[in-house]
């Protein structure tokens, strides 16, 4: 079954002589386990893709599969319900609470409901390499480091499906190698389909397949 499947995908803005074709006709699969870039220009469509697949933004036309449900029709309650248990999200800036000490951040998903089969939160931490700061807060860590805790938080619920949206926007090349390579080893190692959006063609190679958006259309990158 695939992580996600988006079917003749259309999402329209505004209306009249105003409308905004964010999506045309996307077609898209993505395997559990395979990490898929996409690339393409400033309001091409990129994050709207993400808000599609993500439950947060109905399309005007088209289907969308989480697993074996599909999205389409659902109600709000119900949408925010498959959010929570089968998708993660991974955002530019890691938006971590300040309050909060690493381990906090990483646990804090599974107080909002019951999960059938979560990750041990110290277990998680150490994997992405964070175990020697589970007490720290954020403004304690680097921009790295906060992303890999981001990474964790959105991974421990164990969803089918994981958003990440320009995860490499505020770090250097270095860091920016490391967090991709870690997004790369979590979806092949526990099963995770992805799909990172992206403007850095230099972390392409730890991708599966990478995917171009032009004027709302997805298509292979040549
Ligand atoms: N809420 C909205 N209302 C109207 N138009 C919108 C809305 N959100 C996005 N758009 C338009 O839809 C198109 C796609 O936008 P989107 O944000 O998906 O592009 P993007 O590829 O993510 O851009 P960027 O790389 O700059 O983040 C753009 O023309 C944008 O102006």
């Amino acid at each position: 079954m695939t992580a996600v499947s988006l079917n003749a995908v259309t999402l329209l803005y505004g209306d009249g002589a105003e409308t905004v074709t964010a999506l045309d006709h996307v077609d898209l699969e993505v395997e559990p386990g395979e990490l898929v870039a996409v690339v393409g220009p400033s309001g091409s469509g990129k994050s709207s893709l993400l808000a599609v697949a993500g439950a947060l933004t109905a399309p005007s036309s088209g289907s969308v599969r989480i697993g074996d449900v599909d999205l389409i029709g659902l109600p709000p309650r119900q949408a925010a319900a498959i959010r929570r248990q089968r998708i993660g999200f991974v955002f530019q800036s890691a938006n971590l609470i300040p309050a909060l000490t690493c381990l906090d951040q990483v646990r804090l998903p599974l107080t909002f409901g019951k999960f059938s089969d979560p990750r041990d939160p110290r277990e998680l931490l150490a994997e992405v390499g964070m175990e020697h700061k589970a007490d720290r807060r954020p403004h304690q860590l680097s921009g790295g480091e906060r992303q890999r805790v981001g990474i964790a938080r959105a991974l421990v619920a164990r969803p089918r499906l994981l958003l990440v949206d320009e995860p490499t926007a505020a770090l250097d090349r270095q860091r920016s190698q490391e967090v991709v390579a870690l997004l790369a080893r979590e979806a092949h190692d526990h099963g995770v389909g992805t799909i990172m959006v992206t403007h850095d063609h230099d972390v392409l190679h730890h991708c599966d397949r990478t995917l171009e958006m032009t004027d709302g259309r997805l298509e292979p990158l040549t």
